[in-house]
């Protein structure tokens, strides 16, 4: 029994749609099946009429922390240092699963209404979070945070749930979520253990999701302690390669870029939380001359403080336009392509998800143009996303062939519900300190 969806005069963003033409896009079971300037609508079971509409891939967020969406505005104006150890590690002593699902699907309600179909989280209680994902329908790469702080016995209790997690969710969710291995930092995460998560990795060819090198004082930590900066540290003990998302990759001298393009490691950019606390800024059009993969992420909502991938796609571009006094820089299709192929790259889905391609994952959004801020048409269709758009004029998300929201109207999730759980869960969290 075919589930098919045909999706009618959308204007694909390929990036090398140059005449926005309109094309039609039929969908069967999870896949694109075909897209064509048009398609016979004998047979499908569902049509969708995308006039005026842009027709993208469902985006990728390479960097997030789902269920702190419970956390949204709990600890606004601080530096990372203080935010971590007065503010966010105090309230996450009191999570559970039930607290940790509720701000997952929360932070689910956001992604689909804003046009993300793809997540790549790192955090605690993370069945609770695969439960979040199965029910709300999107795809995700999950890990636990392993932290260990040097004790031997934490670290094999740490190791020995994320591997756990993976055996238990990995492939779930007809194939929709992926499971990595998530030491902290190095800076939480003992040698041992990130020389230990590099063997397994290799063994179960898992993922590795970790932040490297986002304030100074990691750095200078990092050099007081080994004499070495994070990812000469990180390639001293064999522990990089083309598996390793490094989250944020903010504080980089030249040698580590080089270290960061001779292993391959992908970089996901965070500029909202950078920004936010005051981090820094990425060197990122440095990063991308070098041919390195740089996709993007919200970081949590709590350092963010939401998690629009739109906004933090013109955040992205209009920081390194600013940081290197040169317009030219990350341009709104490269900005498109960091929420894409890119993320795909990173997660290594690319063969599944990213583009808009016969045989890939029907992971769709529709943007709709006939909107204040996106009259008139821009001189192109990624212009008209990045710099115009934000994630309110998202119309459409459909995630694996199963539409999630039409018409602004989601399809699967009770948001109300949601919304009124959320508020609950944060006013006991906060009851609790
Ligand atoms: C998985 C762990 O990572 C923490 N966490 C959330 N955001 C950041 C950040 N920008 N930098 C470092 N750690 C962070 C979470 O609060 C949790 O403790
Ligand atoms: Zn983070």
């Amino acid at each position: 029994m075919n589930n098919t969806i045909l999706i009618k005069n959308a204007l694909i963003l390929n990036l090398n749609n140059f005449e926005n033409k309109k094309q039609s896009l039929l969908i069967k079971d999870d896949l694109i099946a075909e897209i064509a300037e048009t398609i016979d609508e004998g047979n499908v079971d569902k049509i969708i009429d995308a006039e005026g509409k842009i027709l993208l891939p469902g985006l990728i967020n390479t960097h997030t922390h789902l269920s702190m969406t419970l956390f949204r505005g709990l600890a606004d104006d601080l530096s990372l240092d203080s935010w971590l150890n007065d503010h966010i590690w105090p309230m996450e002593a009191n999570l559970n699963g039930d607290y940790c699902y509720i701000g997952a699907l929360l932070g689910a309600v956001e992604l689909i209404k804003s046009g993300t179909t793809t997540f790549s989280d790192m955090y605690f209680y993370m069945e609770d979070v695969a439960r979040a994902v199965e029910d709300a329908g999107i795809r995700a790469v999950l890990s636990y945070g392993m932290i260990d702080f040097g004790d031997a016995e934490r670290r094999e209790a740490e190791i020995e749930e994320n591997l756990q997690l993976f055996k238990s969710c990995n492939g779930m969710a007809d194939g929709r979520i992926k499971v990595f291995f998530g030491p902290h930092s190095p800076y939480t995460a003992s040698e041992d253990l990130l020389i230990k998560v590099r063997e397994l990795a290799d063994e179960y060819n898992m993922g590795i999701h970790i932040h490297v090198s986002e304030t100074e004082k990691e750095i200078n930590d990092s050099l007081d302690e080994r004499g070495l900066r994070p990812f000469e540290y990180l390639e001293k003990i064999g522990f990089l390669g083309p598996d390793v998302v490094a989250a944020h990759c903010v504080w980089l001298s030249d040698e580590e870029i080089e270290i960061i393009k001779k292993h391959d490691v992908k970089v996901s950019h965070n500029p909202c939380s950078n920004m936010k606390l005051a981090s820094g800024i990425a060197p990122v059009s440095k990063l991308i001359e070098n041919d390195i993969c740089v996709s993007i992420g919200t970081d949590g909502a709590s350092s963010n403080n939401n998690l629009d991938l739109i906004e933090e796609l013109k955040t992205a571009s209009l920081l390194q336009k600013v940081s290197t006094l040169d317009p030219k820089v990350l341009t709104s299709d490269e900005a498109i392509t960091m929420a894409t192929i890119k993320g795909a790259e990173a997660l290594g889905l690319e063969n599944e998800i990213g583009s808009i391609e016969v045989g890939k994952k029907a992971d769709i959004i529709l943007i709709d143009t006939n909107s204040a801020n996106m009259v008139p048409d821009s001189s192109s269709l990624s212009s008209n996303v990045i710099y115009s758009a934000n994630g309110s004029n998202v119309d459409t998300t459909i995630c694996n062939g199963k539409i999630l929201m039409e018409n602004k109207k989601l399809t699967v999730l009770d948001e109300q519900e949601i919304y009124d759980k959320a508020r609950k869960a944060i006013k006991e969290l906060k009851e609790a300190i």
